[in-house]
């Protein structure tokens, strides 16, 4: 059993409009340190709301209600992550926990270069840093996402989607946080690039033991890549456990009917998933 570095504990999110929707009910969830959980689930039902709400980045009319967030330092200590003022909140973000969002790749400034926009990251975060202890942790990080280093000199738009999605795991990878949280960071890539992305993911993961929230509504790819799964229907974790016990013997009828909507993931083909390699699925 891993140690945990989140505590999630019936949060519940809801946002103030003139009909109020409860986006996330009184939603559990433990992550253990350098694991990778996954967040699944129909479009609508929570998962973003969710995350945001975590590193609270959520916006009016959105407004936690209720529960709590706790990280668990790796240097021992708890921090109520509820209760963090500005500045506090402002200098946890990024260094221990950041997020790839969404359509990221599309949010590099068109108008710095790579190198710019990595150094500028760490100036506001890590001051202490010297410009070359910057420069060679912008390089190390760029080519620890497969990002040749030359590319630091390049602006957004001489690289591929790819290439653009790396840079953003490689800018949230670089304070070193203790968790990243990826809302659908490959969706919008072609599959074989979506792939080498995860993989390079599950990689660095092993390398440098963050744990990772990879929200997506993908389920056969987190029985590929995630330790657990957290399944979320109409704002509540409706199943969470190990990815294998998901597979094989899903208790929530949801759970179970999402399972049913990818047709490779029933019968006998549906081993590959969980134990095959890419090939053989696409065979
Ligand atoms: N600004 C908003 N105002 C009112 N309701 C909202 C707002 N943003 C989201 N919602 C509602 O909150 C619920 C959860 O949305 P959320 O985006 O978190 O779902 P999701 O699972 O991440 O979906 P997707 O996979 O499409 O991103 C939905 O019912 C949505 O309509």
């Amino acid at each position: 059993m891993r140690s945990p570095v989140l505590t999630v504990e019936n949060l519940t999110v809801v946002y103030e409009t003139e009909q109020p929707v409860t986006a996330v009910r009184s939603a559990s969830l433990q992550l253990g340190r350098g694991e990778i959980l996954g967040l699944a689930g129909e479009s609508g039902c929570g998962k973003t709301t969710l995350a945001y709400a975590v590193n609270r980045l959520h916006q009016p009319p959105a407004r936690i209600t209720g529960g709590s967030v706790v990280f668990h330092d790796r240097d021992g200590g708890d921090i109520d992550l509820l209760a963090l003022k500005d500045e506090a909140l402002r200098r946890f973000r990024w260094s221990q926990l950041s997020m790839v969002f969404q359509g990221a790749m599309n949010s590099l400034n068109p108008v710095r270069t790579i190198g710019y926009q990595l150094d500028d990251t760490l100036k506001a975060h890590a001051p202490e840093m010297s410009r070359a202890e910057r420069r060679a942790r912008s390089r190390e990080v760029l080519e620890r996402v497969g990002v040749d280093a030359v590319r630091l000199r390049s602006y957004p738009h001489e690289l591929s989607g790819g290439m653009r999605q790396r840079t953003m795991i490689a800018m949230a990878m670089l304070l070193q946080p203790q968790i990243m949280i990826m809302d659908e960071p490959t969706t919008a890539l072609d599959v074989v690039v979506q792939r080498e992305i995860l993989r390079e993911i599950v990689r660095l993961r092993d390398e440098l033991d963050f744990a990772v929230v990879f929200i997506t509504h993908d389920l056969p790819l987190l029985l590929e890549i995630a330790d657990r799964i957290a399944v979320m229907y109409r704002g509540e974790i409706v199943e969470l456990d190990t990815a294998e016990q998901v597979h094989r013997a899903a208790k929530h009828p949801y759970t179970r009917k999402l399972l049913e909507s990818f047709p490779s993931l029933t019968g006998d083909r549906g081993d590959f998933v969980r134990h095959g390699h890419g090939e053989e699925r696409s065979a």
